[in-house]
């Protein structure tokens, strides 16, 4: 056993969402470890911006691409471009997500749809479209990003719990219709990390103290410590792993 179980070198990573916050600190840390990466944002800027600053950082090959995750036909051409550029697809991370926090009584059909297909109808279009090049390589790691949030209800909460344990069974059902093609899907479940996600939250110092003391560690966590579970998930090193969920939450789900 070595730390070669953990090297991507050759393999190829697209991470939606991943021009900043959890996704850009994943993008840089599959790059750190040796893969080409692609990321995309709904902003072309944003996302040739934060390919620039990852292909600096770590020396590979790094590409944005703009796309609404939401939109079927932008996330088939943004996979297309991923083959096109690269000529494989290796790794997806279904990161691109959204939260809108209010009572049940005051959320619009809208908003709840927009969460829906955000956190669990997004991850199921971008899964659907890198599936045919990953069965013909017979090869593919797809890394969901829910949340401890998909096990753990809080109030205000109901699209977001409801899309994020949503994606907890997406990712079973996945995993057992591709894993005779030697693809491994699996979730990731943050608990509460500081990106702007969260700041409506950290800036609430009645919430923020409820969130502080369900949190075991006594603090939030920071981007960066989820970069090793990624690279877990993503490399050989979860070979026989699959339809599961890694849990990095501070012992919040612990208490
Ligand atoms: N920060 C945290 O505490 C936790 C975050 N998560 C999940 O991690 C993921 C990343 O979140 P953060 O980095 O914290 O938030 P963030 O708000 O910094 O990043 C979310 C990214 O998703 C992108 N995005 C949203 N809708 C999109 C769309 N329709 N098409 C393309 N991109 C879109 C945004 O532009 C942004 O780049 C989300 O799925 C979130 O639910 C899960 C658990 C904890
Ligand atoms: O509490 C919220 O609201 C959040 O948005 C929290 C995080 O995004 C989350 O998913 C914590 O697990």
């Amino acid at each position: 056993m070595s730390l070669e179980l953990f090297k991507l070198d050759g393999r190829v990573a697209l991470i939606t969402g991943g021009a900043q916050g959890l996704g850009l600190v994943m993008a840089k840390a599959l790059a750190g470890a040796g893969a080409s990466v692609a990321v995309t944002s709904r902003e072309r800027s944003k996302a040739e911006k934060a390919a620039a600053v990852i292909g600096e950082s770590s020396g590979q090959r790094a590409i944005g691409i703009a796309a609404d995750v939401t939109d079927t036909g932008q996330v088939n051409s943004m996979v297309q471009t991923v083959i096109d550029e690269f000529g494989r697809i290796d790794i997806l991370i279904n990161n691109a997500g959204i939260n809108i926090r209010k009572p049940v009584e005051e959320f619009e059909d809208e908003q709840w749809d927009q969460v829906q297909n955000t956190n669990l109808k997004a991850p199921f279009i971008c899964s659907r479209a890198v599936a045919r090049q990953m069965k013909q390589q017979r090869y593919g790691r797809v890394i969901n990003v829910s949340s401890m949030l998909g096990s753990v209800a809080l109030p205000e909460r109901s699209a977001y719990c409801s899309s994020k344990g949503g994606l907890l069974q997406l990712t079973k059902v996945l995993a057992l219709e591709w894993a005779p093609y030697n693809i491994t899907v699996n979730a990731l479940s943050p608990g509460p990390i500081a990106t702007e996600l969260n700041t409506v939250v950290m800036n609430n110092p009645e919430v923020n103290n409820t969130f502080l003391q369900n949190i075991a560690l006594g603090r939030w966590g920071e981007p960066e410590e989820i970069a090793g579970a990624v690279i877990f998930l993503a490399s050989g090193a979860s070979s026989f792993m699959t339809g599961s969920s890694l849990v990095i939450d501070g012992g919040w789900t612990a208490k």
